[in-house]
């Protein structure tokens, strides 16, 4: 059993190849073998996470992830803790390996009750094996179980720490999102700490949509058991290796990199020249060799002075064909008619904001950014889910509901490489499963860090990392930039750039 870092790599299996896994060991197996490893294993980590709990609630559903709980009861109980379960299932009518679960905690006189403990405080635990991956979607037609609904909420406001088995009860294991009417209340996020155990495989939605919050702490256990030959629906990516600098290189080496952007006040109104400036500051700290800023501001071209060594140009000055562009922060309606130029010539291009909003509504547009592999030139898109819905014809609902699939599905109608921003950035290229973000955190949500996250992606292409590398290596620097944040000082997106090189 390990945490799980984000420092490192590591493949996740979607609900149908951890089925295909769990059977293939428990053919080999004697009957029982894996349910008593999870509930082992779950047992073990309960304790070392509340080792003086005064009492442990278990919440258990009534399919195989109810088993798990029942199982850690057994060993909770016979270690000498206070253990008070809450069982959805009936003794004949579960699974097999469930009810066997529930007959040797019944032998070691676990305790059974209707309801959850009242009296739980922070230094105890709660144990949540409502439901794994046996959940289905649900829907309209399918009301919860009242007592399944309450226990649920009574998890959701607990005050004590809560440990999931396997998955966060109500998450859908390959997407991330809550299944119908099983998510919690209102928007609030959990009274208490969680941690996830997660068995055999790591699922993707213990990292993206909804998982993130829901599943707080990973820890994996692989029941001994490994996933043979069945191949990963998508990764979470690890750290990014260095960049080499040799002594003898010089600006030129690392690339150069044209930001256009930054509507003028002048035009509608809406000055956004601060866009386009902070993603060129992310693209400077992020190590371009040269950085140049093209604004869209038919007035004046004003000199940063914070940043003297940004290069400003006027648009008609960039020589497009040697440059890696960063396209579209702050370009308002300024960069439309600049896009057939870009799409055509930049051989590297990092397209975000309102170059991607330009692109969802014109079709020849769109044709132009489908092109561009075949002439080998690369591009990243990163929208978040709104301009990603918009490129794709969806809403933003349905964009969340699939965070993988909607990536995917970017990346190959565009034929790019497409990093679908949110909790859990995702990012796919056509013909490779996907990689989830695993760093970064809700002080990211503050204006202008999407622009950060463009211009640090530019300044990784234009230094000669492939796209997907480039943008998977941007989105974990730029989070792990934010998990290093000290604490009460202000996240700005000005501050976040500045602090990539360090
Ligand atoms: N078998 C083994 O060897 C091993 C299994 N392992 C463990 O088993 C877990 C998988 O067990 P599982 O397949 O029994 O499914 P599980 O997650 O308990 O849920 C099933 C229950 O959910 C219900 N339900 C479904 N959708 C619903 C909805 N929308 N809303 C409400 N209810 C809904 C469904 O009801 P039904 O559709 O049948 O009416 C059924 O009662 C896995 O995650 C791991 O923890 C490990 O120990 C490794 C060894
Ligand atoms: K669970």
């Amino acid at each position: 059993m390990h945490r799980i870092l984000p420092d490192h790599r590591a493949p996740l299996f979607d609900q149908a190849a951890t089925r295909r896994i769990e059977e293939a060991a428990a053919a080999r197996l004697p009957p029982h073998t894996l349910m008593q490893r999870a509930g082992e294993a779950t047992a073990r980590l309960a304790r070392a996470l509340a080792p003086h709990a005064r009492r442990i609630w278990i919440a258990c559903g009534p399919g195989n992830n109810g088993g798990d709980g029942l199982e850690a009861a057994l060993h909770l109980r016979t270690a000498g803790y206070p253990v008070t379960v809450t069982w959805l299932g009936q003794p004949g009518h579960a699974p097999a390996d469930a009810q066997r679960s529930w007959q040797r905690a019944h032998d070691a006189c676990v305790a059974f009750a209707d309801t959850p403990p009242p009296d739980l405080g922070p230094a105890d635990l709660c144990v949540d094996a409502l439901l794994g991956i046996g959940l289905a979607p649900g829907g309209a037609q399918r009301a919860p179980d009242p007592r399944l609904r309450a226990w649920l909420d009574a998890l959701h406001a607990s005050p004590a720490p809560v440990l999931a088995v396997d998955l966060p009860s109500g998450l859908l294991a390959d997407t991330g999102q809550y299944a119908g009417g099983l998510a919690p209340p209102g928007a609030t996020p959990p009274r208490s700490a969680r941690h996830t155990l997660s068995l055999l495989t790591l699922k993707p939605a213990l990292f993206t949509g909804a998982g993130r919050d829901a599943a707080g702490a990973v820890w994996l256990h692989d029941l001994g058991v490994a996933p043979g030959t069945e191949p990963p629906c998508a990764w979470l990516s690890g750290a990014p290796a260095p960049l080499a600098r040799a002594h003898a290189s010089h600006k030129g080496s690392y690339g150069d990199v044209a930001v256009v952007g930054g509507e003028g006040l002048a035009q509608r109104g809406l000055g956004m020249s601060g866009a386009a400036l902070l993603a060129a500051s992310a693209a400077l700290h992020g190590g371009a060799g040269r950085v140049l800023v093209a604004l869209l501001d038919e007035g004046l071209q004003p000199l940063d002075t914070a940043q003297p060594e940004l290069m400003l140009r006027r648009f008609d000055a960039l020589d497009l064909e040697r440059l890696t562009v960063v396209c579209g922060c702050g370009g308002g309606e300024a960069v439309r008619p600049l896009l057939p130029r870009v799409l055509a010539a930049a051989p590297r291009l990092v397209l975000d904001a309102d170059a991607l909003n330009a692109i969802a509504a014109d079709p020849a547009l769109q044709h132009q950014l489908s092109d561009r592999a075949a002439r080998g030139q690369a591009t990243v898109l990163t929208p978040h889910p709104l301009e990603a819905a918009r490129l794709l014809g969806l809403d933003t609902a349905q964009v969340q509901a699939h965070r993988l699939q909607a990536a995917r599905l970017l990346a190959e109608r565009f034929r790019c490489v497409a990093v679908l921003k949110g909790s859990g950035s995702v990012v796919a290229e056509p013909g490779q499963p996907p990689a989830i973000n695993p760093t970064g955190n809700a002080r990211l949500a503050t204006a202008g860090t999407g622009d950060v996250l463009a211009g640090l992606v530019g300044a990784r292409l234009a230094s000669g990392h492939r796209a997907f590398d480039a943008a998977a290596g941007a989105c974990w620097l730029h989070g792990r930039a934010a998990d290093g944040w000290r604490e009460g000082r202000a996240l700005t997106a000005s501050a976040l750039a500045r602090r990539l090189g360090a």
